[in-house]
C-alpha cells in the first residue's frame, strides 16, 4: 500500500484563539474510503479546508500525492477534489457549463467527453442544458460532486455527503462512493452517522475537540460499537465475583452490590440467558437487572476521558 495523503501534527488556531485542531496525524493510503466520524464541532471541516489550501494551518504539515500543502501548494491542490458541504453554485449557469469551468479553473484543456462520462456517472446527463436554479437539492449536490471531479483528482474529500438528504439519495451517493473507488479515487468523507461510516469506509478516523481519538479498521470499530452492558443488581452485596462466574469477566461494582456484564449485541450467542442461570446456580439472588446500549457518544466520552487519562 502507498500513502497518498500524510498528516503530521497538523494544528490550528483561529484569529480569535480557538484552538480547532490540536496536533493531527494521520496516514490515508492510496484508494481506501476514509471516513472521518465525529460530533458538530469536532474539527472535520477544519481538517478537510486546511488539507485543500482554504485555511492555513498553524503549524504541521500535510503532504497529498508527494506535495507539501503549503510549499508545493499548487501541485497538492491539482490532485484533489473537494465537494463542500454547503451548495455554492451560479444559479443562472447551466450544468454542463458549471463543470466544464471548473476544470478550466485547474488549467486543464476542455475534455467533453470526460464531462459527459461523469455527467452520465452521476445521472446528470439529461439535465446538462438545465440551470442550476431548476434543479432539485439532490441533483445540486451531484453536480458540486461533478465539479469535484471534473480535473480528474485522485483524492476526492466529501463534506458531509448526505446531510439532510432522502434515504434513496443516500444509497445512491454511496454507489457513487463505491463507483469512484473502483476508479482508483482515494475517498475521505465526514460524516456524522455511523451507519454511513458502516456502509462505505475501509477505515474509519473519529475526531472530537481536533484531535484523532483513534483510526481503525471499519470492521474493529463496529465491533465496538456492537457492544451492550447488562446489569445487575444483587439483592445481597458480595466482596467478591464467585469463581464458577470466571469466564463471564464480569466487574463488580465497589460496593459490592452490582455486576456489569459486557456482550457483542452482533455475536450469536450474548450468553445472556447462561449468565442469569449461573448466577442463580451461584446462590446470587438478583433485585434488578438493565441493559445499556453502548453508543457513538458514549465511545466518544470513553476515548476522551483516555485520551485524558
Ligand atoms: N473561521 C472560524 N473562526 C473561528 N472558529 C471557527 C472557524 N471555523 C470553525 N471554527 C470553530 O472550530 C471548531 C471546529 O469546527 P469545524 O467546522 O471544523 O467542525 P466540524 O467537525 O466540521 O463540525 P460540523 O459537523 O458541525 O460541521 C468549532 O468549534 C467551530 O466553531
Amino acid at each position: 500500500m502507498t500513502a497518498i495523503v500524510e498528516v503530521k501534527d497538523l494544528r490550528k488556531t483561529y484569529a480569535g484563539g480557538f484552538e480547532a485542531l490540536k496536533g493531527v496525524s494521520v496516514t490515508i493510503q492510496a484508494g481506501e474510503i476514509l471516513a472521518l466520524l465525529g460530533p458538530n464541532g469536532a474539527g472535520k471541516t477544519t481538517l478537510i479546508s486546511t488539507l485543500c489550501g482554504i485555511t492555513q494551518p498553524s503549524s504541521g504539515s500535510a503532504i497529498v500525492g508527494g506535495h507539501d500543502i503549503q510549499n508545493d501548494f499548487r501541485e497538492a491542490r491539482r490532485l484533489i477534489g473537494l465537494v463542500p458541504q454547503e451548495v455554492a453554485l451560479e444559479p443562472f449557469e447551466k450544468v454542463i457549463n458549471t463543470v466544464r469551468f471548473s476544470r478550466g479553473l485547474f488549467g486543464k484543456p476542455r475534455n467533453d467527453a470526460l464531462i459527459e462520462r461523469i455527467l452520465r456517472q452521476l445521472t446528470l446527463w439529461d439535465k446538462r442544458d438545465a440551470q442550476i436554479k431548476e434543479l432539485s437539492g439532490g441533483m445540486k449536490r451531484r453536480v458540486l460532486i461533478a465539479k469535484a471531479l471534473c480535473h480528474e483528482p485522485r483524492v476526492l474529500f466529501l463534506d458531509e455527503p448526505t446531510a439532510g438528504v432522502d434515504v434513496e439519495l443516500r444509497r445512491d451517493m454511496w454507489q457513487i462512493v463505491e463507483e469512484l473507488r473502483q476508479d482508483g479515487v482515494t475517498i475521505i468523507l465526514t460524516t456524522h452517522y455511523i451507519e454511513e461510516a458502516e456502509a462505505i469506509a475501509d477505515r474509519v478516523a473519529v475526531i472530537n475537540g481536533g484531535k484523532i481519538l483513534l483510526v481503525e479498521e471499519k470492521a474493529a470499530l463496529m465491533k465496538q460499537l456492537g457492544r451492550k452492558v447488562l446489569r445487575i443488581d444483587l439483592t445481597t452485596a458480595v466482596q467478591a465475583v464467585p469463581e464458577a462466574l470466571a469466564v463471564y469477566d464480569l466487574e463488580l461494582s465497589a460496593d459490592g452490590t452490582s455486576l456489569t456484564y459486557t456482550y457483542d449485541t452482533r455475536a450469536e450467542r450474548t450468553g445472556i440467558t447462561r449468565l442469569l442461570q449461573d448466577l442463580a446456580g451461584a446462590g446470587l439472588s438478583l433485585r434488578d437487572i438493565q441493559t445499556k446500549e453502548s453508543s457513538l457518544e458514549e465511545i466518544f466520552v470513553d476515548l476522551v476521558k483516555e485520551g485524558a487519562a
